[in-house]
């Protein structure tokens, strides 16, 4: 939490909760307790949080609390059964030690004590510069403790340092504790895949500006749904998509069919920009590729030698190529319907380069790192599955009337799916899908403090026609992990963080949100108080307002010192 805005911690940093029930054992409790006044407030607030404050560990009605003490703990302990239960496979999958398994089944003990019993922030051990960032940023935070400091640096510290448990070790350097859940998070949703796999095979072929712009909507409402099977929600448990709102059938009967799902979840998107999304990236992308055609270059004037090394990219106003920007949240089927849109707006020739944006590291259980990256890929171009449904039953024919021809039966098949796996490799080899896993996205910053921290990655967006952000960490970090009024627009909401048009796609998992219309929010909380916790209902949201790209006053990364910004050739 930053200085100004901590307005909540005013315990010391030892303070522990007087609701708790070992509160009676604490030397507080019997000596000055019952008898003496307390002078020191208690730091935690048995309230939701307030409007306009971000959200935090120390109220007690929040889902952060919530979160905190019960969710993360869990997340953590299954970490700890699965390096217990599957050392062996472990060892032998990593080349790992059995000291270096024991070392990180207490590292990440020690972890979850101190979460539970909200101590303060230990530093990181690592002298990487990365680590010394995140050091820095420690050192600055007036509230260092676990449920004193705004929710998502929190969460992100813990999962940083489950990183730092495996940095710290000799063999386990490349391991990650959540692989296998999110391999089998990916196995589980063959059939959704293969439903649209098949689908998009067809919307594929170059189509008139109607049908282009009803399939892009369609994908992304897919797209938006598919962000309802995250694993750090549902504490590492499978989720896979399930049948809502439809008339059951018998489950030999019922398909899993993404498309079913957007037409009866249809009144649970609160927010749909969707339709101006597509207009805002075509639009976007045709101006850009305008503008990279623009006047031909001067050719060099006779006996001048052209010159030798490219532009410098801190000089670019203009991007090089239309690009589209997705800035991933969850592997296995959320990463393939990701995929899926790239692959879409490639076809359609409304852009000519996807770059996905993913984690470095292990990060809220089943985030995209650039290992699942290539799972998801080469597990599509190896895909098997299939599965053959009976038509429905017809009716009995009327008296001396000849019985009609059974249906045949619907058949569902990987065929589709493998093709795109193939195409998808194709384009990581050749550039049209570029992975990127910048430091920032598994740094506590939220998304308005890009500039400030990470120049170099905001600058980089800016070269996008349009950038999307998936799910419901990259929402709240959007939102600047803020409570806002729910009314509050999504472009105030941003605080300044406009890039490039931003997008977001995001199943409702965290108590905050904006753009709502008035009442909704009220009327919501009447049906269900725990609506913002399960992941039911979906905004789609757009921001069109962005910085136009300059020349940059800074060297850039490529040339290095030997860049002078705006005079570097
Ligand atoms: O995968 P997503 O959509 O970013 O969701 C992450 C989940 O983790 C949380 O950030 C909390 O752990 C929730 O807000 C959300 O439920």
């Amino acid at each position: 939490m930053s200085k100004s805005s901590n307005r909540m911690s005013q315990g010391s940093a030892t303070e522990i909760d007087r609701d708790d029930e070992n509160y009676c054992t604490t030397p507080e409790f019997i000596y000055g307790g019952p008898f003496i006044k307390v002078e020191k407030p208690c730091p935690f607030l048995n309230t939701a949080t307030p409007i306009n404050l971000q959200l935090q560990g120390s109220f007690k009605k929040s889902f952060a609390y919530y979160s905190l003490k019960e969710r993360m703990p869990v997340i953590l302990t299954k970490v700890i059964d699965y390096l217990s239960r599957e050392g062996n496979k472990i060892k032998s999958g990593n080349g790992a030690s059995d000291e270096d398994i024991r070392n990180y089944i207490q590292y990440v003990t020690k972890l979850k004590n101190d979460l539970v019993t909200n101590k303060k922030y230990d530093l990181l051990t690592v002298d990487t510069p990365e680590a010394q960032r995140w050091n820095k940023w420690i050192e600055s935070c007036e509230t260092q403790n676990y449920f004193m400091n705004t929710w998502v640096f929190t969460e992100c510290y813990v999962y940083r340092r489950l990183r730092e448990g495996c940095e710290s070790t000799k063999t386990l350097a490349n391991f990650d504790p959540f692989d296998e859940q999110k391999d089998q998070s990916f196995n589980n949703s063959m059939e959704p895949m293969c439903v649209v796999a098949e689908k998009l095979i067809s919307m594929l072929p170059e189509s008139d500006k109607d049908k282009r712009k009803a399939d892009f909507i369609t994908l992304l409402k897919v797209c938006l749904w598919s962000n309802k099977c995250d694993l750090s929600l549902s504490m590492g448990e499978q989720v896979t998509l399930k049948n809502e709102g439809t008339v059951k059938k018998t489950p030999s009967r019922d398909i899993l069919d993404p498309f079913q799902m957007i037409l009866d979840l249809k009144d649970k998107v609160l927010v749909d920009d969707s339709a101006k999304i597509a207009d805002l990236v075509v639009s976007r992308g045709e101006n850009i590729a305008k503008a990279i055609e623009g006047p031909p270059e001067a050719e060099p004037a006779e006996g001048e030698a052209p010159p030798e090394v490219p532009p410098c990219p801190a000089k670019f106003t203009i991007p090089q190529d239309v690009m589209f920007d997705i800035v991933c949240d969850n592997s296995g089927y959320e990463l393939f319907t990701d995929l899926c849109l790239a692959h879409f707006l490639i076809a359609q020739k409304i852009v000519q380069k996807v770059r996905f944006h993913v984690k470095k590291i292990p990060w809220f259980v089943s985030d995209v790192t650039p290992r699942d990256f290539k799972f998801v890929i080469s597990s599509c171009a190896r895909g098997n599955y299939k599965r053959e449904i009976p038509p429905d039953p017809k009716p009995e024919p009327a008296e001396g009337e000849a019985p009609t021809e059974p249906d045949p039966p619907r058949v569902i098949s990987a065929d589709s799916l493998r093709q795109l796996g193939e195409q998808w490799d194709k384009f990581v080899q050749d550039g049209t899908f570029v992975v990127l896993s910048d430091d920032f996205w598994t740094s506590p910053h939220v998304y308005k403090d890009m500039k400030r921290y990470d120049p170099d990655l905001y600058r980089k967006l800016q070269f996008a026609a349009a950038i999307l952000f998936k799910g419901d960490l990259n929402y709240r970090k959007l939102l600047g992990e803020k409570n806002w009024n729910p009314t509050t627009g999504f472009e105030p909401a941003l605080q300044g963080f406009l890039p490039a048009p931003v997008a977001a796609l995001r199943t409702v998992k965290a108590d905050l949100i904006c753009g709502l219309p008035k009442g909704k929010w009220e009327q919501l909380n009447a049906l269900d108080a725990k609506w913002m916790e399960k992941g039911d209902y979906g905004v789609i949201q757009v921001c069109a307002k962005c910085e136009p790209l300059k020349v940059s006053d800074r060297p850039c990364p490529q040339y290095g010192d030997t860049c002078r910004g705006t005079v570097c050739n």
